[in-house]
């Protein structure tokens, strides 16, 4: 079956791409994964299908790994499928549309060059990025003339710093960064970082008051579950019922939200709520920040070490399993709604929600696929419901001191090759993906604790106590160390429900 290209597009939707091609590069993006696909590219999509944007989109990833991706991107002449499935008004829907947004689709680490080019263009308006919370963060990197820059702030720092000199530091040729991690205040810690960068690399004073002054990083966020490339055999099916292959094919929920702090006037150049999408420019972010990363992405988080160590696949599948499925429940009603400064009524509602979209039966997202960067995950989504109690004195309860016993024995890995292994209490092999610095950490302290028989609360202390990995040292709350050991040694001993 040939796979996809323009040839299956209709001969108006043909015109459309003829005309995206040779349309100004207005936005940037930095992230080939499928959660801008499934959202950024896909907004942009449906409102140049609205005629209300008039650029076009250069993608390009944020790692050397991610070359694959971009260049199956370039070969499908920048088009992907993107199936919408779910409920809506009670209603199930599924929508299919071929997205062509991206203009150009290239590497940046081999062509650094057209980077740098693009960077300076004076189309340029918009930097879209998704590096997840592990990319999103500043670490010392040396600058080598001529060669590119692996960090993603690193990354935007020097070119902005080209864009500066370019223009002389003109007012109007600063950008707008939407970037999409989910950190609170993305857009500070972007511009944080990237400040850090400037500075290391001895940039000039009036450079960074440009880049205060003259760019904007504006905090965001994004909510959609996005999961991505299906199972194989609902991709078969659609394949065989579109008469093409898609390898780029993305999956995601039809609702959809993108809260931006920032004034509404910014509808004139990013018009996505003019398109009629759920945009919302809002003056705090604070709410909506806290109450999505706390309950919906705290309790993926919460779940997935457990699920994939009970041989559990999908989030639907680990809501609908007896224990983990109201341990879930129990642990976001009674130890993480508490934590939030909000009305509770409010909080519970969102949280039934939420339950509702894990259980949508037309898509099936994989605990694998969540678990991807769980150490920075649980940092951010969990460790502020845990710290609350701390903070108050109080011991840590049950479910969150569960949720982190299942994260350090999740992250009890092995090095195998190129991959990092853990096995499931049924003794499966699983890979796991995270920082390749946090999983060296990690590892090594396990392997140091096997090979001197070390007592199980020595290396639970010595992994809580790791800064590194937690930004702050988790030994020493009382009973922690305590609470996480008493349930690994039962796991240790086969007790596992
Ligand atoms: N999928 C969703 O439902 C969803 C919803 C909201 C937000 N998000 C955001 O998306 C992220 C996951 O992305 P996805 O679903 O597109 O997964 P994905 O695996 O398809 O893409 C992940 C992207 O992050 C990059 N990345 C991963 N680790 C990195 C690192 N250390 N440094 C730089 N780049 C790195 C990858 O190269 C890739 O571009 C989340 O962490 C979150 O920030 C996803
Ligand atoms: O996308 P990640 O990998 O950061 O996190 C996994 C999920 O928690 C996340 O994708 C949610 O589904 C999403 O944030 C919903 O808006």
């Amino acid at each position: 079956m040939r796979a996809l290209d323009q040839s299956a597009l209709s001969e108006a939707d043909q015109g459309r791409l003829a005309e995206l091609n040779v349309s100004p590069v207005t936005v940037l993006q930095i992230g080939e994964g499928n959660f801008l696909r499934g959202f950024f590219d896909w907004m942009v999509h449906e409102s140049r299908e609205r005629g209300f944007f008039k650029g076009s989109v250069a993608v390009t990833q944020p790692r050397p790994t991610g070359k694959p991706k971009i260049e199956a991107l370039a070969g499908q002449d920048g088009l992907y499928t993107l199936v919408l499935r779910g409920l809506e008004d009670g209603e199930s829907v599924e929508r299919k549309e071929i997205v062509s947004v991206f203009s150009e689709a290239f590497d940046p680490y081999s062509d650094w060059t057209r980077m740098i080019k693009l960077a300076v263009s004076p189309d340029l308006r918009f930097v879209v990025s998704n590096t997840t919370e592990a990319g999103l963060t500043y670490r010392p990197e040396a600058f080598t003339e001529g060669a590119p820059i692996l960090s993603f702030p690193g990354k935007v720092a020097y070119l902005l710093y080209l864009r500066y000199l370019k223009y002389e530091g003109a007012a109007q040729r600063g950008l707008i960064f939407l970037p999409c991690e989910l950190l609170e205040r993305n857009g500070d810690s972007l511009r944080d970082a990237v400040l850090r960068y400037a500075n290391d690399w001895n940039y000039p004073h009036s450079f960074r008051t440009w880049v205060k002054k003259h760019n904007r990083f504006l905090n965001s966020l994004v909510d959609r579950i996005v999961t991505g490339y299906p199972d194989a055999e609902q991709a078969e099916t659609w394949f065989s019922e579109w008469g093409y292959r898609d390898d780029m094919l993305c999956t995601a929920e039809p609702y959809h939200l993108w809260a931006i702090e920032a004034e509404q006037e910014l509808d004139e150049e990013l018009p996505f709520r003019k398109a009629g999408l759920n945009v919302l420019w809002v003056e705090d972010l604070r709410p909506y920040q806290q109450r999505k990363v706390r309950i919906l992405n705290g309790a993926h988080t919460l779940m997935t070490p457990l699920g994939i160590l009970h041989g559990v696949d999908h989030v639907r599948e680990l809501m609908e399993h007896e224990k983990l499925g109201a341990f879930v429940r129990a642990t976001v009603s009674d130890e993480i709604i508490p934590t939030l400064p909000y009305p509770e009524n409010e909080m519970r509602a969102y949280a039934d929600t939420v339950f509702e979209r894990y259980l949508n039966p037309y898509i099936r997202h994989r605990l694998a696929d969540i678990a991807m960067n769980s150490i920075s995950k649980f940092k951010v989504r969990l460790i502020p419901s845990l710290a609350y109690y701390e903070e108050r004195g109080e011991p840590v309860p049950a479910g969150l001191v569960q949720g982190l016993a299942g994260l350090l024995r999740y992250y009890r890995v092995r090095r195998s090759g190129e991959h990092y292994e853990g096995t499931t209490f049924e003794g499966q092999r699983y890979s796991v993906r995270d920082d390749a610095r946090a999983l060296e950490t990690i590892s090594s302290i396990w392997d140091k604790a096997d090979r001197l028989s070390e007592p199980l609360s020595d290396t639970i202390a010595r992994l809580l106590a790791e800064q590194s990995l937690w930004g702050r040292d988790l030994s020493s709350w009382p009973s922690l160390t305590d609470s996480v050991t008493a349930i690994m040694a039962r796991w240790a001993e086969g007790e596992i429900q």
